[in-house]
C-alpha cells in the first residue's frame, strides 16, 4: 500500500540538515502503523513527504504501487486530494462553517452529485457518532467532536491512506481514548489504512506496529502481539532506550 524506499531529506541552507537518513518501511492495506520518536527526529518531515507536500532529496515513496514524486505538480494536488485524508492535532475545521459543510468540503471539489454527497455525509457521521451536531457551527462543539468532524472530513471521500499528525495531542485523556477508539474501530472494519505520527505511548498503543525513528533513520520497528496494555509496556521500554530528556518524549499519559 505505502512503500518509503531510500529516502533521505536534507534541508539546504548555510549549513545542510539531514533530517532523514536512508529511511527504507512498508505499510500494507488496512495496517494501523503509529510514527514516534524524540522532538526533531524526523516524524513531520516523514509525514510531509508521505503526504508529498515536501520532496524527498532521494528516494521514492510509491503509494498503491505507483511513485508518488513521479507526478507533476498538478498530478500531485489531484492526487493528494483523492487518495490521502489528513487529520490534525488542531483540527483545521473552517470556523464560518457547519460541522456538514466541513465535512463536505473535501466533496465540492469533485463532480459529485449534492444527493450523493449528503448520502455519504450521513453515512460517515453515523458511523462517527456525530449525526445529531451536524448543524452545528465548529464552535458550538468539543475538541473530541472537533476531531470526530476532522476525521470524518478526511474519511468523507474514500482515501487510500489516513495521514494523522499528533490527533489526540490537543484533547484531554477522555476525549483522546474516544477518538483513538474511533480510528481503531475504522481501521478494523473497514480496514482504512493509517498513519499516526504520535508522542503519546498510550496513544501508539491502537496501533498494530510502531516505526521508531531517531536522527532520520529507523531505530526500532515494534509489532503488537498480544494486548494493547502489553504493547503499551513494550513501546514504554523502547522509549526509554531511545533516551533523550524527558520533555523530547513529552507528554506521556498514563
Ligand atoms: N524547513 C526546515 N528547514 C531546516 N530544517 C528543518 C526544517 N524543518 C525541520 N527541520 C529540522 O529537521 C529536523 C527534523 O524536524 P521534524 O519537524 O521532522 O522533527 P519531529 O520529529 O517532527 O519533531 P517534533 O516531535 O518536535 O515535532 C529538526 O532538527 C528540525 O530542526
Amino acid at each position: 500500500m505505502l512503500e518509503v524506499r531510500n529516502v533521505s531529506k536534507v534541508y539546504e541552507g548555510k549549513v545542510n540538515y539531514r533530517a532523514l537518513s536512508d529511511l527504507n518501511f512498508t505499510v500494507k492495506k488496512g495496517e494501523f502503523v503509529g510514527v514516534m520518536g524524540p522532538s526533531g527526529s524526523g516524524k513531520t518531515t516523514l509525514l510531509n513527504v508521505i503526504s508529498t507536500i515536501d520532496k524527498p532529496s532521494a528516494g521514492e515513496v510509491y503509494i498503491d504501487g505507483k511513485p508518488a514524486f513521479g507526478l507533476n505538480k498538478r498530478q500531485l494536488a489531484l492526487f493528494r486530494r483523492r487518495e490521502l485524508g489528513f487529520v490534525f492535532q488542531d483540527f483545521n475545521l473552517l470556523s464560518t462553517l457547519t460541522v456538514k459543510e466541513n465535512i463536505i468540503f473535501p466533496l465540492t471539489l469533485e463532480n459529485i452529485s449534492v444527493a450523493e454527497q449528503d448520502g455519504r455525509v450521513n453515512r460517515i457521521a453515523d458511523k462517527l457518532g456525530i449525526s445529531h451536531i451536524l448543524n452545528k457551527r465548529t464552535y458550538e462543539i468539543s475538541g473530541g467532536q472537533s476531531q470526530r468532524t476532522a476525521i470524518a472530513r478526511a474519511l468523507v471521500h474514500d482515501p487510500k491512506l489516513i495521514l494523522a499528525d499528533e490527533p489526540t495531542g490537543n484533547l484531554d485523556s477522555k476525549a483522546a481514548k474516544d477518538v483513538l477508539e474511533t480510528l481503531q474501530k475504522l481501521n478494523k472494519d473497514d480496514g482504512a489504512t493509517m498513519m499516526m505520527v504520535t508522542h503519546d505511548a498510550q496513544a501508539a498503543s491502537y496501533c498494530d506496529r510502531i516505526i521508531f525513528i531517531k536522527d532520520g533513520m529507523l531505530y526500532r520497528e515494534l509489532q503488537r502481539m498480544d494486548s494493547r496494555k502489553e504493547f503499551f509496556e513494550d513501546i514504554m521500554n523502547v522509549l526509554t532506550s531511545l533516551g533523550g530528556a524527558s520533555d523530547e518524549l513529552s507528554s506521556v499519559r498514563l
